[in-house]
């Protein structure tokens, strides 16, 4: 038995293509899934980037996802074409501050479109928008992101690759959706906050309410009153 072959078989591969503008955080996206990573620095995809990350999903099922990372320049390019081929699953990204990124996914879904009219399978397509930190700067409103969902189809996301929100729950679901396997509630929740080894984490929108105080040092004659250090730290949350 290889090492890919579980006791129920061999894995099942998947082809997710990541599309959408420079910038929307596809990169981001993409290591914060498969390598749990993320970097403030942005560094331009060139062409093409290339993820794989098995996970599991109900009923004990391998799957290998290989995730295509395209570079936001690439629009236009003669190579695009060639990336979504064969793609079981893409996903369009924005940036939710960002109002031209949504708008440009027209055009990215109309490669999209003219790629795989002629195939046997449609992919499924995936509306991601991505930096729900920035929820304070958002420029882009929800009902108009549902409404680009309801119009073509689209299974419905948001992430921050930044803090990790969402974003094992966003490729699990789209795996599961390809393979027909349907997520309860409990598995869902239960990713919502999970990263990809499968342990918890303190989402963006708690760790706000939650305030360090600045250390307090005392003067050197009421030391006698703090038989202690001089120093303090306190952690203190909001409500
Ligand atoms: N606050 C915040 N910043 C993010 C998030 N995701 C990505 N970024 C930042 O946005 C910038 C661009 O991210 P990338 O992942 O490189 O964007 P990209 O879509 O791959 O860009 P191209 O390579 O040009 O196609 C970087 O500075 C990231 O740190 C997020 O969820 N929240």
């Amino acid at each position: 038995m290889s090492d890919s072959d579980s006791e129920e078989g061999p894995d099942r591969q998947l082809k997710l293509v990541v599309l959408g503008d420079g910038t929307c955080g596809k990169t981001s996206l993409a290591t914060r899934f498969a390598q749990e990573t993320f970097g403030k620095q942005y560094k331009q995809t060139i062409g093409l980037d290339f993820f794989l990350k098995r996970i599991i999903l109900p009923g004990n099922l391998n799957v290998t996802l290989q995730v295509w990372d395209v570079g936001g320049q690439t629009i236009g390019g003669k190579m695009l074409d060639k990336y979504i081929y064969g793609a079981q699953g893409i996903l369009l990204v924005y940036d939710i501050t960002n109002c031209q990124s949504f708008e440009n996914l027209e055009d990215w879904y109309n490669v999209v479109k003219k790629v795989t009219e002629e195939s046997e399978t449609q992919p499924l397509v995936a509306l991601v928008g991505n930096k729900i930190d920035l929820e304070h700067m958002r420029t882009v409103k929800v009902d108009k992101h549902q409404r680009f969902c309801q119009e073509n189809n689209f299974s419905s996301h948001f992430v921050s690759a930044k803090t990790g929100d969402s974003v094992f729950l966003c490729f699990q679901r789209i795996a599961a959706d390809i393979l027909g396997i349907k997520l309860n509630k409990a598995e869902m929740e239960q990713s919502q906050y999970k990263n990809c080894m499968g342990y918890s984490f303190v989402p963006w929108h708690w760790q706000e309410h939650v305030v360090r105080a600045e250390l307090v040092k005392y003067p050197e004659e009421d030391n006698q009153h703090h038989n202690t250090s001089n120093c303090q730290s306190k952690v203190c949350s909001m409500q």
